[in-house]
């Protein structure tokens, strides 16, 4: 039996960053995986090809309000086809960066193949069975699918099968209003499909400070129809069509729709590595819980990314594979911690959190302060003629940040500066205490902190000293 330092099952966003750290380290590396190719749920399932759907999106909307604004009246159906061939040559091209000659060259032996566990130090992959000292789960999550009457029976659409179609439907139905369901419900809109989303909760985007889901729900019911505290219960085929029976309160609505996309959150790929041979855990949903470490409740056993079920995106994966390469390979103890995970909903326009929302921080009793800016006051978003948006930073009363939101163009890259600052330690205050190239689109966050600096200007102890100063200076 081939014995090795580290076996990683799973070859998406957490595995690879692992095989590659622990194997640039010196150790002795397995990694196995199931499907053809490398690369995970970002790649060919996920991130790239929504983002790049999203792109075409965004280009066909833009292009027809710029023709209408100019008296040009655009029609005519759009190509998913043509849309999906894009989609598939922006994974070509990411996919050489995961190509498994990479990993393989790197001296990382690759297994393909389904593994499973036959001991809690040993894995099976079709006719091989190797032993590792340490091992890694990193095996993702699927689409989970809500048990509705019916809807296995009429079919439907999942982030794995969309970016395969041919054919806009006419009308679509998505089930969750979540970061899947937003991102695609607004692109497949904009694409021409009449789209109408159902999500259980009152609120979309639940997770978002109440601010920014004011903005959002303003400018998203422009292109969306939602019917928000609401069930699909059953769905039937009639004439070729999807009969979707939606239920609000004690009221029962009927929709014809061409096809339904169903976003309704993930279920963890736990359930294919015989994990009791391992003596591996799993809680109520399948998620394999971890301790600050990444190590599941066998300690040479790691499970990291969507598995784990903490907070499902790439960077965190990543950022757990590397925790992990440090814990495990070299010993040094290294903890996640989870406190400032940013995120992005890519939806026109963006939507970008970290920390705290105000909610949260009502909820736990913190003093704190609000300082919250409109893109309308902000020059380039104003002479971009795109100022939909807010940006809002939350502070402690010490003035440091412990959240921070904002909706608006390309807020995911602009406001990067204040991921920056809060890793960091600075305050609100130090965010104006650089200089920023006018006009520039992150300026809206030197405009939030002016704010902080204005409000201590005046109202502080500091007017009453310098007006002092200044009488006696003269
Ligand atoms: C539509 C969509 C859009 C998204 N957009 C974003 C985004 O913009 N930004 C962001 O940060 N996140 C985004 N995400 C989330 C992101 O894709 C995941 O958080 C990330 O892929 C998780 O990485 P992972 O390593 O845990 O799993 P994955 O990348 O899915 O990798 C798991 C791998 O394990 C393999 N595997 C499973 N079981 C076995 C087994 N028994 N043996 C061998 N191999 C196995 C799978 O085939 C897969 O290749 C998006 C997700 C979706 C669905
Ligand atoms: N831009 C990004 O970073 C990005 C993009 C897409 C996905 N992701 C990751 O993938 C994860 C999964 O995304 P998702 O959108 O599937 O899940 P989600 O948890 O973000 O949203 C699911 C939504 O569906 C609703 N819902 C649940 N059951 C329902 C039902 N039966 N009927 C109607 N509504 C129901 C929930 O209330 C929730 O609003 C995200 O949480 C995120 O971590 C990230």
């Amino acid at each position: 039996m081939k014995k090795y330092d580290v076996i990683v099952i799973g070859g998406g966003a957490g595995g690879l960053t692992v095989a590659s750290g622990a194997r640039s380290l010196g150790a002795k590396v397995a990694l196995i995986e199931k499907e053809k190719h490398l690369g995970g749920d970002c790649l060919h399932v996920g991130c790239v090809p929504s983002k790049s759907f999203i792109q075409a999106a965004k280009e066909i909307h833009s292009a027809k309000e710029k023709a209408t604004k100019l008296g040009l009246e655009v029609s005519g159906e759009v190509s998913l086809k043509k849309i999906n061939e894009r989609v598939r040559s922006s994974i070509d091209v990411i996919q050489h960066h995961d190509s498994d000659e990479r990993f393989i060259n790197m001296g990382i032996d690759l297994y393909k193949g389904l593994g499973v566990f036959t001991s809690d130090h040993t894995v099976k992959i079709n006719d091989d069975e190797i032993y590792g000292k340490r091992i890694v789960i990193a095996t993702g999550s699927r689409a989970f699918i809500p048990s509705i009457k019916g809807l296995k029976e009429v079919g439907y659409l999942t982030n794995e099968t969309i970016f395969n179609q041919e054919k806009l439907p006419k009308d679509l139905l998505v089930i969750g209003s979540g970061a899947i369901g937003l991102e695609l419900s607004q692109a497949m809109a904009r694409f021409g499909a009449n789209v109408t989303v159902v999500e259980r909760s009152k609120t979309m985007l639940s997770k978002e400070d109440q601010s920014i889901r004011n903005v959002a729900g303003k400018l998203l019911e422009k292109e969306l129809t939602f019917l928000l505290d609401s069930d699909v219960i059953h769905v039937e085929k009639r004439n070729g069509k999807k009969i979707v029976s939606v239920k609000k309160n004690d009221t029962l609505t009927k929709l014809e729709v061409d096809e339904i996309l169903v976003a309704v959150g993930r279920t963890p790929n736990s359930d294919n590595l015989s994990l009791t041979n391992a003596g591996v855990t799993k809680n109520e949903k399948g998620y394999i819980t971890t301790n600050a470490k990444l190590q599941t409740n066998v300690s040479h056993i790691y499970a990291i990314g969507d598995v784990n079920g903490k907070f499902a995106f790439t960077h965190v994966a990543g950022e757990e594979g590397k925790t992990v390469v440090q814990n495990a390979v070299l010993g040094i103890p290294k903890k996640m911690n989870y406190e400032q995970i940013p995120w992005i909903i890519y939806t026109d326009p963006e939507i970008f959190h970290i920390g705290l929302t105000e909610q949260e921080i009502k909820e736990k009793g913190i003093t704190y302060s609000s300082y919250e800016v409109p893109l309308t006051d902000v020059d380039r978003f104003v002479a971009d003629h795109q100022s939909d948006g807010i940006i809002k930073i939350l502070t402690n009363s010490k003035g440091k940040i412990i959240g921070a939101h904002a909706i608006g163009k390309g807020a995911g890259d602009w406001m990067q500066t204040v991921i920056y600052a809060i890793k960091h330690g600075k305050k609100i205050g130090d965010l104006s205490q650089m200089i920023y190239p006018y006009p520039n689109h992150a300026a809206a966050i030197q405009r939030t902190a002016d704010i902080y600096w204005r409000d201590k200007l005046f109202n502080g102890l500091l007017p009453k000293v310098t007006k002092k100063y200044i009488k006696w200076f003269r």
